[in-house]
């Protein structure tokens, strides 16, 4: 992602946005509410069209190629999108479907990526029969339906208790390494984030840092990760004071 800048009318969600996820790595989105992580993957996703910078997916640019680039992205958005009358079994066919994959190898790929998860014994059941948590994993199971090499999940345990939200977070973690994908996944739970893992900072729509998760927690002269996240806003509110005064 090279210089992206995104505005809702006067307002600008994004400035200048420029960042790499590397393959196979696990890369958090990190940011406070408002930050533009939302707005970012209505961008990378298509749902809006970048208007300023560019955006590619393994080499390839949304602006020209993005067929190429968007078969190869898988997504969990933040809002619930599986169809709740349907089975588990009914709703990853379907998607699989929409990618030109057949029920049969649907099948064989459900039962490869679910494998010894206790969900596995539910695919016939309806959808709304399931918690939160097991419907927030069953459609990362759908994002993976079609071996993307990007996965993008945007605050995906949002709403769900501790013990689920830390069965997604290794759930995803175990799929990464498994079927060696990227990973942006967008959070501003700091707990989310291990020490291996590479960060994006994001505050007022533009980015702070990037890097290891340990190099930028060297680079801020930090302890851990949350104190460099701290003081990299409390950086950036100075610097928005500062730039009041000079506009005064
Ligand atoms: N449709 C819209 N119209 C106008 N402003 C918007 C719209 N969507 C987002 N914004 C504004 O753009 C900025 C970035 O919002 P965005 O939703 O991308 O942030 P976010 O980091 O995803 O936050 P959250 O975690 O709360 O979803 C915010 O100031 C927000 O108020």
């Amino acid at each position: 992602m090279d210089g992206v800048s995104h505005s809702y009318g006067s307002r600008k969600a994004l400035d200048n946005v420029s960042f790499t996820v590397p393959q196979g790595s696990f890369t958090a989105l990190l940011g406070p509410n408002g930050a533009g992580k939302s707005t970012l993957f209505s961008l990378i996703t298509r749902l809006f069209n970048t208007r300023s910078g560019e955006i590619s997916i393994l080499g390839y640019p949304l602006r020209g190629q993005s067929t190429e680039a968007l078969r190869r992205l898988g997504v969990v958005f933040q809002a619930r999108t599986l169809d709740l009358d349907l089975s588990i079994r009914q709703n990853l066919i379907y998607h699989a479907a929409l990618h030109g994959i057949g029920r049969k190898a649907a099948e064989a790929r459900i039962e490869d990526i679910l494998k010894t998860s206790e969900l596995a014994e539910r695919l016939g059941e309806k959808a709304r029969n399931l918690s939160g948590g097991q419907l927030r994993r069953i459609e990362i199971v759908r994002a993976f339906m079609h071996k993307p090499r990007l996965i993008l999940l945007d605050e995906p345990t949002t709403g769900l208790d501790i013990k689920s939200r830390a069965e997604i977070v290794s759930e995803v973690r175990r799929l990464v390494e498994e079927e060696n994908v990227s990973v942006l996944w967008a959070t501003h739970l700091i707990d989310e984030i291990d020490a291996s893992d590479r960060v994006v900072v994001l505050h007022r729509g533009t980015v702070l840092a990037e890097g290891r998760v340990e190099d930028v927690t060297e680079a801020e002269n930090a302890e851990t990760i949350h104190d460099a996240f701290t003081r990299l806003t409390g950086l950036a509110r100075l610097e928005g004071a500062r730039q009041m005064e000079t506009l005064r």
